[in-house]
C-alpha cells in the first residue's frame, strides 16, 4: 500500500496518521474543520489531539473535502466515534465506494440497530467481507504518540489486505499481530470499554486492586459467555485483541472509558461526566447497544447490568457496587 485515506480527526485518526507518515505510506486525511487543516499543515502536528506527536506533513495532504479525500486512494481508514460515523458516511454517495477496501478502527456500537462498525459500513456501502477489515488494539493513542512499544491486531479475512496493512503500520515500535476474527475482535473491543467505565466507577469509589482484580476476571467470563450467545466461534480470549485491550482499558490512565467512570464513581452523574469529558467514551453508546444484545438473547451479565443501570436508569453507583459485589465469583 502506498496512499490510504483517512477519515476522522481525533486522537485515534492521529496516532494512525503519523505511523502511517513515518513509514512514508501518503495520506490523504479528511478532517471536519478547516482550521484543524490549516493547523496541522502549519504546525506539523494536531494542536487539538495528541498535541505532542510530530507529523511528517511531507506524507499527508489535509482537507475538510470528504469526496476528495474519498476519491484519491482505494483504502479508506475510518477512525471517527461510532455516534458520529453515520453523519459522516451520509455525506457519501454509495456509488463511489464500489471499488472501495474499508477499514475501520472504530469501538462502539453504531445506531439503535447497535451495528458493529464493519456490518454498519457493509450495509450501507454493500461492502464484500474480503473487502473489509479493522484495526484493533491494545493501543493507547497517546503511548503510540510517545513512540512506546505498541502492539497492534489488523484483521482482514482478505490475506492480501492483511498483508498490505501489517506492512503500512509495521515498524520498531509498532509489532503486529494479524487475525482472521474481524466480528469477535470488534465485539471484544467494544465489551472492554465498558469494563474500562466500571473499573474506573470502582477506582473512583476508593475499591482497591484485589477488588478490581476480581472485577476484571469475571469479566473475562462475561465476555466469553456474550461471544458465545453472538456466535464467535473459540474466541482466543487470551490474546492481545481480546483480554489486552480489556487489561489496558482497566487499568490505563490513559483510558476515557476508564475516566468516564471514575467521574461517576466520585458522585458526578451522567451528564455532568458527559460534559466534563473532552474525548470520546465509546463505553457510554456501547452499554446501552451489548445491554439490549444481551437482553434479546436473555443473558444475565452482572457487570454489563451494573453499567446499564448506572447509567441509563441513573441508579446510585454505591448501591449496584454492593449487588455486584455479592454476583461476583
Ligand atoms: N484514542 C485511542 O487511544 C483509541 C481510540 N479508538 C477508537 O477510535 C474511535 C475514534 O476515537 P478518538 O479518535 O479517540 O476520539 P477523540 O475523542 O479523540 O476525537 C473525537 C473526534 O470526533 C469528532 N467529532 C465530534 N463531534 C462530531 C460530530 N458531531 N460529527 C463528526 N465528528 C465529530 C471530533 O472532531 P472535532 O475535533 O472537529 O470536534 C474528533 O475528530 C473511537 O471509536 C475509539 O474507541 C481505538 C483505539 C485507540
Ligand atoms: O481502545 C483503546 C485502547 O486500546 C482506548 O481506550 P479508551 O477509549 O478508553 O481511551
Amino acid at each position: 500500500m502506498k496512499e490510504i485515506s483517512v477519515i476522522g480527526g481525533g486522537s485515534w485518526a492521529t496516532a494512525l496518521v503519523k505511523i502511517l507518515a513515518e513509514n512514508k505510506i501518503r495520506v490523504y486525511w479528511y478532517l471536519r474543520r478547516q482550521m484543524q487543516v490549516e493547523a496541522i499543515t502549519r504546525e506539523r502536528r494536531n494542536p487539538d489531539y495528541i498535541n505532542f506527536a510530530k507529523l511528517d506533513t511531507d506524507f499527508i495532504e489535509a482537507s475538510t473535502d470528504l469526496d476528495y479525500i474519498l476519491s484519491k486512494c482505494q483504502h479508506l481508514l475510518f477512525v471517527v466515534p461510532s455516534a458520529h460515523l453515520p453523519t459522516v458516511c451520509q455525506q457519501i454517495d454509495p456509488q463511489k465506494m464500489e471499488d472501495k477496501i474499508i477499514i475501520s478502527s472504530i469501538k462502539g456500537t453504531v445506531g439503535l440497530d447497535n451495528l458493529l462498525p464493519s456490518a454498519y459500513l457493509a450495509k450501507i456501502f454493500s461492502l464484500l467481507e474480503v473487502n473489509q477489515g479493522i484495526i484493533a488494539g491494545p493501543c493507547h493513542a497517546e503511548e503510540i504518540a510517545a513512540g512506546r512499544k505498541t502492539y497492534m491486531t489488523v484483521c482482514a479475512t482478505n490475506q492480501v489486505l492483511r498483508t498490505a496493512l501489517s506492512e503500512a503500520f509495521a515498524s520498531n515500535y509498532i509489532q503486529i499481530c494479524e487475525s482472521e476474527d474481524l466480528l469477535g475482535v470488534e465485539y471484544a473491543a467494544i465489551y472492554k470499554n465498558v469494563v474500562g467505565l466500571v473499573c474506573g466507577m470502582a477506582k473512583g469509589m476508593n475499591y482497591g486492586d484485589n477488588f478490581i482484580a476480581v472485577l476484571v476476571s469475571n469479566a473475562i467470563y462475561e465476555l466469553e459467555i456474550l461471544l458465545t450467545a453472538l456466535g464467535i466461534d473459540s474466541p482466543r480470549i487470551g490474546s492481545s485483541s481480546y483480554l489486552g485491550d480489556l487489561l489496558v482499558t482497566s487499568y490505563s490512565e490513559h483510558s476515557r472509558n476508564r475516566t468516564f467512570g471514575v467521574l461517576i464513581g466520585q458522585g458526578y452523574n451522567v451528564e455532568q461526566t458527559k460534559d466534563t469529558m473532552s474525548m470520546v467514551a465509546e463505553g457510554y453508546t456501547a452499554t446501552k447497544g451489548l445491554h439490549d444484545m444481551a437482553t434479546e438473547r436473555g443473558l444475565n451479565l452482572p457487570i454489563l447490568n451494573t453499567a446499564y443501570r448506572i447509567l441509563y436508569n441513573y441508579m446510585p453507583v454505591k448501591t449496584e457496587f454492593k449487588l455486584l459485589e455479592r454476583s461476583m465469583i
